[in-house]
């Protein structure tokens, strides 16, 4: 990973990327793009169009069944089994819908990523402190998921997503159960972690919201890359 300070640099790298799941259902079909560090890009396109399989590739929940894949500098299509926790651990990953364990407090979910990283006990502290804090919810340690709203629950995900520093950062609909009010939110958490150096990539339908974030958007259609804007003053329709 080049640092901030160093010209920039390619984090994801596409090269013809297909995915054909089992039953031969197309999920990605030849696929080429760039992603800089340091970039925020939108992800959007039709139910089915493939955004969740291209961050699944990203994120090696799957792989890709033709083409070349690149991220962090790592060859994705031939890394070995035993190296994707070591490759997982670079990439925050955030859902529509959470996914939370509701069994655990919010100090315990956002702790995860470094309990299974094999973190200090106290240096898990001082960061999944230093992460609630962030998101503004660092009064809320203590209790369970599901005495959270919506809007906090999904700012507990985001914490989760960045508290070991990845320097990617997927974001998957995260949006998609939120009023607009609390997109906008989400939206401007995103924009302070882009600010600080972190790579985002975010999935979503909402063109609107889109729209006013005037960031890159990369547009998907039956698996196959149809659009990429750089629009930082213009407006996707
Ligand atoms: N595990 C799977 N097995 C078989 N087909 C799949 C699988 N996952 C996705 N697909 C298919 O791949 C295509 C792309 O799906 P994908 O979930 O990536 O789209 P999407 O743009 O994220 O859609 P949505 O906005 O509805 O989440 C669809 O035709 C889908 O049915």
């Amino acid at each position: 990973m080049k640092t901030k300070y160093e010209t920039t640099s390619t984090l994801i790298h596409f090269d013809n990327v297909s995915k054909r799941y089992p039953g031969g259902h197309t999920g990605l079909s030849n696929v080429s793009l760039r992603i800089e560090a340091e970039e925020m890009v939108f992800l959007t396109g039709h139910s089915g169009a493939g955004k969740s399989t291209l961050l699944k590739l990203i994120g090696l929940l799957e792989r890709p069944s033709n083409g070349q894949l690149h991220v962090n500098d790592r060859n994705l299509t031939r890394l070995k089994s035993r190296q994707i926790p070591y490759h997982r651990r670079d990439v925050g990953m955030i859902f529509q819908d959470h996914r939370l364990l509701h069994d655990r407090t919010v100090f315990d979910n956002v702790a995860l990523p470094l309990v299974v990283a094999g973190v200090g006990h106290k240096e898990i502290g001082r960061r999944v402190r230093a992460a609630l804090d962030k998101v503004g919810l660092l009064y809320k340690e203590r209790n369970a998921p599901v005495t959270l709203s919506g809007g906090e629950q999904q700012r507990v995900g985001l914490a989760r997503a960045v508290v070991s520093k990845p320097p990617l950062v997927l974001a998957d609909e995260p949006t998609g159960n939120l009023d607009p009010e609390l997109s906008e939110e989400i939206m401007a958490l995103f924009g302070q972690f882009n600010q600080v150096g972190v790579t985002l990539l975010i999935a979503s339908h909402d063109i609107d919201l889109i729209n006013r974030m005037q960031k890159r958007v990369l547009t998907l259609s039956k698996g196959q890359l149809v659009g990429d804007t750089r629009t930082e003053c213009g407006n996707v329709s």
